[in-house]
């Protein structure tokens, strides 16, 4: 059977909950030989990132130390001077892992509408697979035309994600979680406890270290 690799970048500022269950949802699909967890060290489509790269993976090892797969914190992404852009990063691991291995790119839909605002978009399906998960509020008829048509004709099963090694697409619509980064960091800086959105340990670390006004 194919190797076969999960993969989860995002900015993780912080992780919560519904990052466990998109990642939770990808290896109920897809079964993977590992989940590879991409903290963007420069995510450059957003205003800027609140906590460090050092806290971001902290909370990432907390959030991420109990799963049925092995988990490998990536930490390339934030070790890098320029713009997290995740083609450059897929390069790299095709170099590392081998043109064989199956890498299937977890997204949520929120990413998948401007998936055409990627840099270099078109050239992510030469290096990876893509299973896009839907957020609350996702309109598929809000999709661009060109994400649209690539979502179209490369829409596939999960068996047949895991089979080969990049190219395909898999939209799941059977996720809705209303939880965001944005939200957490609001309530915090409010003085509230979100405790139904992320894992008690992360929260602990927050508070411990005085994290987004707490
Ligand atoms: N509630 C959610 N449901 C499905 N996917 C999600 C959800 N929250 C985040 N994701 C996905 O997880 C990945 C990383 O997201 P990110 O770290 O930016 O979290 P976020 O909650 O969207 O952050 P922010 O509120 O700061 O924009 C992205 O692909 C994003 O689409
Ligand atoms: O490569 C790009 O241009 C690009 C543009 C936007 C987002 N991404 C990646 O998508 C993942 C989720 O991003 P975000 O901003 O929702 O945390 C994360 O790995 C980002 O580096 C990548």
């Amino acid at each position: 059977m194919r190797h076969c690799i999960a993969l989860l970048g995002g900015s993780f500022d912080p992780v919560h909950n519904a990052h466990l269950a998109l990642a939770g949802h990808a290896v109920k699909l897809l079964g993977p030989e590992e989940l590879r967890i991409l903290p963007a060290g420069n995510p450059w489509q957003k205003g800027g990132l609140v906590a460090s790269g050092a806290d971001r993976v902290a909370m990432l090892r907390l959030a991420f130390a109990h799963q049925p797969v092995p988990v490998v914190i990536d930490e390339r992404e934030v070790h890098r001077n320029d713009a997290s852009y995740t083609v450059d990063t897929l390069r790299e691991l095709r170099d590392e892992l081998g043109p064989e291995v199956s890498l299937v790119f977890v997204i949520g839909a929120d990413q998948l509408l401007k998936l055409d605002t990627w840099h270099r978009w078109q050239d992510l399906f030469g290096l990876t697979h893509i299973l896009a998960v839907s957020r609350p509020g996702f309109d598929i008829t809000a999709l661009p035309s060109a994400v649209a048509r690539e979502l179209q004709r490369r829409q596939a099963s999960a068996a047949q994600l895991r089979e080969s090694p990049c190219g395909l697409m898999l939209l799941a619509l059977n996720l809705a979680i209303d939880v965001s980064a944005t939200g957490i960091r609001d309530a915090l800086a409010h003085g509230q406890r979100p405790l139904r959105d992320l894992p008690e340990p992360v929260l602990d670390f927050i508070e411990q270290h005085h994290l987004y006004g707490t």
